[in-house]
């Protein structure tokens, strides 16, 4: 019946005022508001219907997100939106396309990496979308390793041109999104060679089709590498191979900010850190982070509401059957998740913050905070990804079987989602990143540099390489203290346990690579810490609304007893607490499923999902599963004809066969 909220009765158990959470989840009214406006839009046009999107072929797939992405494009001109505003409508729209490479790297690194002068250039012409570009980096060979790339960008001193070729196949570029078939230009990565000298990498502006007829430009091969994982998913996106032939641009399209090449073919370098080519990542993996509570608190409503929804056994008398979410093991797995997604929209919040601070600074020729802010966005891109991969996948099984239908909204979800643990940097390679910047914060404890930011715990190492739980009672895992001390002594001891190991090497490289399994585990310790201590940190903020700070405190209680559970191998073998207080921990773990359960619908609720954005029939609003359920079944193409194409060619030989030999 349309018009019923099945999930009425559950939304009257809240115990804080939704619109209060709604506010703390966006960040600040303007963020809510901002965000409730531009869902709306996008979800009452028809011209962003979802409808049928994951049974389309590649060609019309594709085909319908270019129509999108230029609708949006219109839609944003025609209301005259701001920046701001335009981010959110492509965010809603929810598509991955070619836009999200344009807005989201190639302006980052003409702005990051380019001179005043270049930025003067060209980003007029991307902000009105006069030139398409990409970032073209990765290569068939190498990804991971950017040092290794092979594309190379030689300087003509006769002409003052580079000339950008690709020598091998491992040397194409391979997977830049929205390289395939729709940029004109991409900031390609090279190795800068001058006078003979190979100088590393570096990035350029290269042209790679005319801005008359899209063709490639002469020295230019350029396509789409393929199919990619999943229905629909991802193949939106025209992830492309790119190979050059001695293909010439000006001098003054090297981008310049980092170091320059002279007239005379001389290479300089700026007084700016040669990370900063680096630069691009880093915000990108910013970004990422704050996705990531996008997509597990969407996976995580869709899973809530479900749960609510669906009975499994134990009716008496006729009765009702229980509904699954209340079986312990359903919260054991359900509510960790939405706990995580609450804690890593917190640490995106201040890795923003961090961001910009460090960005600033860079302005101001400041370096200092460099290293930690690649550290914390490398180390939080790889943990939150993975756990909301992870996440993801555990909701799909949380719905059962009817998790597993494309109409649940999750296996698309997960196909969009899941190589955010690859692209932007490999999630174990970034894990080593982070143990990199530990190993070298411990080697440095004796030399006087106070260990300041996520590592100032460092700066007490005596007294946490000594300390001891002094939990009692299972409600002392309440205390923050309590809880702060602990993931400081367990990420402090991992750390300095692989630096006590490394340093039994003559080598210090080759300890690093032996020890590498350890080591991406302490830097998984140190970045959970972090994400505990922000999560923390935020409750001590005024937070108004009816008991909207309580329910913070409860999640924040499940996000890190639950890691705590989960790791205890790590705190009871590092000797901070003892297995009466690991146990005392989970008897508190589950005292807060209970208190968290009549509140989890309105906790999702807070998400302030539409069901255009949410595209699940498991996660509507309203609960109506069933019937929905029914109705779309009839939607697919294989019901347009009772009578299956093929079955005349195929299955009615097979059955006159059989009824012919069941005759003899
Ligand atoms: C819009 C959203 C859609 C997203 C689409 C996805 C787009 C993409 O995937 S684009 C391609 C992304 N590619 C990657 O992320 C590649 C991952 N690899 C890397 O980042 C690097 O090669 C890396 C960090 C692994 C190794 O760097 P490399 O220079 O070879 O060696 P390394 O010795 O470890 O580092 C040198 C120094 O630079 C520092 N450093 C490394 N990266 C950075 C960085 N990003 N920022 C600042 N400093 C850095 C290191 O800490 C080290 O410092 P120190 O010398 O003080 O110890
Ligand atoms: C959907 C998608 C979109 C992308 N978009 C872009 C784009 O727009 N532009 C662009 O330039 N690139 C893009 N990429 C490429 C992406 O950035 C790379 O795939 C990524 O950086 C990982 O590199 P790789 O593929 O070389 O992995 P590899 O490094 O080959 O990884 C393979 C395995 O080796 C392990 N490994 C590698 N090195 C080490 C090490 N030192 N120690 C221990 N283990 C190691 C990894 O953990 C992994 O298990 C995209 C990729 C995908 C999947």
């Amino acid at each position: 019946m349309e018009g019923v909220d099945y999930l009425a009765d559950e939304r009257k158990k809240a115990e804080f005022d939704v619109n209060e959470m709604k506010i703390v989840w966006a960040g600040s009214r303007h963020n809510f508001e901002l965000s409730d406006r531009i869902s709306k839009l996008v979800a009452n046009d028809p011209g962003f219907s979802k409808e049928g999107r994951t049974m389309l072929p590649r060609k019309e797939l594709f085909k319908n997100t270019l129509r999108k992405a230029t609708y949006a494009w219109k839609r944003i001109i025609e209301l005259r939106l701001s920046e701001e505003e335009a981010a959110k409508l492509r965010h809603f729209v929810d598509e991955p396309a070619f836009t999200d490479l344009h807005w989201g790297m190639f302006i980052p690194a003409i702005k990051g990496q380019g001179t005043d002068e270049q930025q003067k250039k060209w980003l007029p012409l991307a902000y009105k979308m006069q030139i398409i570009g990409c970032y073209a980096q990765t290569e068939l060979g190498h990804g991971s390793n950017v040092q290794g790339l092979e594309t190379t960008a030689t300087f003509d001193p006769q002409t003052d041109e580079f000339v950008i070729h690709s020598p091998t196949l491992t040397s194409s570029k391979w997977w830049p999104g929205g390289l395939g078939k729709v940029s004109t230009h991409a900031v390609v990565y090279a190795r800068l060679i001058t006078n003979g000298k190979d100088y590393g990498i570096n990035g350029f502006i290269v042209q790679l089709r005319s801005l008359e007829d899209h063709k490639p430009l002469p020295g230019v091969t350029v396509g789409d590498i393929g199919l990619k994982f999943g229905n629909g998913a991802y193949n939106t996106m025209d992830n492309g191979v790119l190979r050059f032939d001695h293909v010439r641009i000006p001098r003054d399209q090297m981008l310049m900010r980092v170091s320059q090449v002279t007239r005379e073919g001389k290479y300089v370098q700026s007084d700016v850190p040669r990370q900063l080519l680096y630069g691009t990542m880093v915000y990108v993996r910013q970004t990422i982070v704050s996705d990531a509570s996008n997509a597990l608190s969407r996976a995580v409503c869709i899973a809530t509401r479900y749960s609510a929804v669906r009975r499994q056994f134990g009716s008496q008398n006729g009765g009702q059957e229980i509904q699954v979410i209340d079986y312990k093991t359903q919260q054991n797995r359900l509510f960790p998740l939405l706990a995580s997604a609450y804690a890593f929209r917190f640490v995106g919040e201040w890795l923003k913050w961090l961001y910009t601070d460090v960005t600033q600074r860079l302005q101001a020729n400041d370096f200092s905070t460099l290293p930690e802010a690649h550290a914390c966005t490398a180390g939080l891109k790889s943990l939150t990804t993975t756990a909301t991969a992870d996440g993801i996948e555990e909701c799909r099984k949380l719905c059962g079987g009817h998790g597993y239908l494309c109409s649940s909204g999750l296996p698309e979800l997960f196909a969009v989602y899941v190589p955010a643990c690859t692209y932007e940097g490999d999630n174990t390679v970034l894990l080593l990143q982070v143990a990199r910047f530990l190993m070298k914060t411990v080697s440095q404890l004796g030399s006087g540099k106070k260990p300041v930011g996520t590592i100032a715990y460092m700066g007490r190492i005596e007294h946490l390489m000594q300390c001891r739980s002094d939990v009692k009672q299972a409600k002392d895992w309440l205390k923050p203290s309590a809880v702060v001390e602990a993931f400081e002594a367990r990420a402090a001891r991992m750390s300095v346990a692989c630096a006590q190991n490394l340093s039994k090497f003559d080598n210090p490289e080759e300890g690093f690579a032996e020890l590498a399994a350890d080591l991406a585990e302490a830097a998984v310790a140190h970045c959970q810490l972090i994400v505990v201590s922000k999560f923390i940190e935020k409750l001590q903020q005024d937070i108004p609304g009816e008991g909207v700070k309580q329910q913070l405190e409860v999640l924040c209680g499940i996000y890190y007893l639950f890691l705590l559970h989960k790791h205890q191998g790590d705190f009871l073998g590092t000797g901070y607490i003892t297995s009466k207080q690991a146990s005392l921990a989970n008897d508190q773990l589950r005292a807060l499923y209970s208190q968290l359960r009549p509140n989890a619908i309105s906790l999702v609720d807070a998400f302030n999902y539409t069901d255009h954005f949410l595209d699940s029939i498991l996660g509507r609003y309203d609960g109506n599963v069933y019937p929905k359920l029914y109705e779309a079944a009839w939607k697919d193409p294989l019901n347009q004809s009772d009578i299956a194409d093929g079955f005349h060619e195929y299955i009615r030989p097979l059955l006159k066969q059989q009824l012919r030999t069941a005759r003899l």
